[in-house]
Formats: C-alpha cells, sequence, structure tokens
C-alpha cells in the first residue's frame, strides 16, 4: 500500500503539473503545497447490496481535491456525469482512473471540470477501490491562475469547513457554487 501511495503520488503531482501547463502555467505550486504529507489514501469497501438500485454503494458527489487518482477492481459500479446522464465507467483493474477535483476547477477558472460521480453497489458482489486524493495542505489559498476570476479566493481550510457545515445542515455537499464571486 505504501508503494502505492510513493507512485500514484509521484504520478498526481505530474498530472498537475503537465494540467497547469497546458493553462500556460509553468508553476511551482503544486510542488510547494500538495505533499505526501497533505495527501490521503482511502480505501473503500462496498458490500453486496440486494436493493442497490434503491441506495448508493457512493451517493453523487465531486471530489474536495486538485486531483484523484483511483484504482477498481473487476466488479464494476462507478459511474459519471457525461453530458448530463449517467455513464459507466468499464471496470479495469490494470488501469487508474483520474478524476479532476473541485480545486483544480478553481485553479483553471472553470477550464478543468470537477466530475459528479456516484457508485451503484453490486447486488451479489463485494468491491474494492483505492482512492488517493491529492491535496494541498490546510492554509494553502486557493485561487484562479488567470482573471477574471469566477470563484473568490479562499483558503482549502475554509473550503473544508464549509462542505463539512454544509453536510450537516443540509445533508449533503453544496461546494463550489458557495464561492462563486
Ligand atoms: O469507489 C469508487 O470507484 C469511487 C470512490 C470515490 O469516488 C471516492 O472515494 O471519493
Ligand atoms: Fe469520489
Amino acid at each position: 500500500m505504501e508503494q502505492f501511495a510513493t507512485t500514484v503520488s509521484d504520478l498526481a503531482q505530474k498530472l498537475a503539473e503537465i494540467l497547469a501547463e497546458k493553462m500556460g502555467h509553468k508553476s511551482t505550486f503544486f510542488k510547494e503545497n500538495c505533499v505526501p504529507s497533505t495527501c490521503y489514501l482511502r480505501m473503500n469497501r462496498y458490500p453486496p447490496c440486494p436493493i442497490s438500485s434503491e441506495i448508493f454503494g457512493l451517493i453523487p458527489h465531486t471530489d474536495s481535491d486538485f486531483l484523484t487518482v483511483l484504482h477498481q477492481d473487476q466488479i464494476g459500479g462507478l459511474q459519471l456525469v457525461k453530458d448530463g446522464k449517467w455513464i459507466a465507467v468499464k471496470p479495469n483493474p490494470d488501469a487508474l482512473i483520474i478524476n479532476i477535483g473541485d480545486l483544480f476547477q478553481v485553479w483553471s477558472n472553470g477550464v478543468y471540470r470537477s466530475v459528479e460521480h456516484r457508485v451503484v453497489a453490486n447486488k451479489k458482489m463485494e468491491r474494492f477501490s483505492t482512492a488517493y486524493f491529492f491535496c494541498p495542505s490546510y492554509d494553502t489559498l486557493i485561487q484562479s491562475c488567470v482573471e477574471p476570476s469566477i470563484y473568490r479566493r479562499f483558503s482549502f481550510r475554509e473550503f473544508r469547513q464549509q462542505v463539512q457545515c454544509d453536510v450537516k445542515r443540509f445533508g449533503h455537499k453544496i461546494g463550489l457554487p458557495r464561492f462563486l464571486v
């Protein structure tokens, strides 16, 4: 697991740099602010669920990070929104899935989009996935790399606190719309 974390950590760093360069920014921002100690790994287990059409394995959400590197087993169940429709991601244990998170959407001023996704549990088989969340330190200021920005500047701490607060109050994350200018 440690080996996996080290490998995907390097991968996430490289991908962030490439995505930044594509926006015309050769930035040290990610190297300075998203270090292994501020990123984390989550191991997900989805028990079989005979009523999976009524209950989600994981409710629809966007990830609260810059990007997520995801490994899933052969069972399947991950779905994402494309052109307003839910589509299934083909399970492939030999591949990694890269999701753009909320922070890259802000940093790129909406050019890169944080993808909404969910997990539908399998009726008969349990499923496992491992997600690596590429995050900055809590004090890092998140802002667009171009002007005029559609989001106001905020710290990662403020973002996490707002998400937690909304989940407690409304039962779900509101996320980026809260930070529009
Ligand atoms: O299990 C999956 O395929 C997705 C996991 C996920 O979206 C998450 O942990 O945020
Ligand atoms: Fe996710």
